[in-house]
């Protein structure tokens, strides 16, 4: 029996940050997938969210394409941002004084509401955006309205979410000849061994 407490165990950074992850795991955006986490000063989470079309728009019907000689046929006229979707879901009264957690740094219209609904501060992953103009205003918001932002620089490039270490031997007791998975492999024993990977960056 183990008399000392685990050390390896991931940070909240971590911890916020691979939520933000999973979350954008959830996103039928073909080319970017996007999540943000919402953190409270108590460490609580308070809301998540990912990219996709509003409730009611079919993400079957509306176009996925980032370009189209009609922008009405493109994405970007339609498709909820992560960190909106994020403040929208809140499970508390208010994000305010929260951290966000975000795997893109926020356009300039969720700089807006970021700052409206005042989070004070964003820990984000990629700045791959820094040049573009949409990057160049939300930051310059950022600064006016004193939201901090943080570049989040992880120590791991991946966190590993494996379901089969809670109870192998129960998940091991499969049919003799299973069926391989779509996207998933088998292991000698049989088993889907199919992995969800969470440095999916894009
Ligand atoms: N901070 C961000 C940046 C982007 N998104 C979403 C919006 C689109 O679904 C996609 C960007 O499309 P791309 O031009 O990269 O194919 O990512 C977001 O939710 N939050
Ligand atoms: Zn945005």
């Amino acid at each position: 029996m183990e008399s000392h407490k685990r050390k390896d165990t991931i940070d909240w950074t971590e911890y916020f940050m691979a939520m933000a992850f999973l979350a954008a795991k959830r996103s039928k955006d073909p080319s970017t997938q996007v999540g943000a986490c919402i953190v409270n000063e108590d460490k609580r989470v308070v809301g998540i969210g990912y990219n996709g079309f509003p409730t009611g728009c079919s993400d079957d019907e509306f176009p996925w394409s980032k370009t189209s000689d009609n922008p009405l046929e493109t994405k970007y006229l339609y498709v909820c941002h992560a960190e909106v979707n994020a403040i929208l879901n809140k499970n508390s009264t208010d994000v305010k004084n929260c951290t966000m957690y975000v795997a893109l740094f926020p356009c300039n219209e969720c700089a807006k509401i970021i700052i409206q609904s005042a989070i004070r501060e964003v820990v984000y992953m990629s700045d791959k955006h820094a040049h573009k103009e949409h990057t160049i205003a939300a930051k310059r918001m950022f600064d006016a309205a004193g939201v901090r932002y943080t570049q989040y620089k992880p120590r791991h490039s991946r966190i590993v979410i494996d379901f089969t270490e809670i109870d192998w031997d129960s998940l091991n007791q499969v049919p003799a000849t299973p069926k391989k998975p779509p996207n998933g492999t088998l292991d000698d024993a049989g088993v889907n061994v199919s992995e969800l990977s969470l440095d999916d960056r894009h």
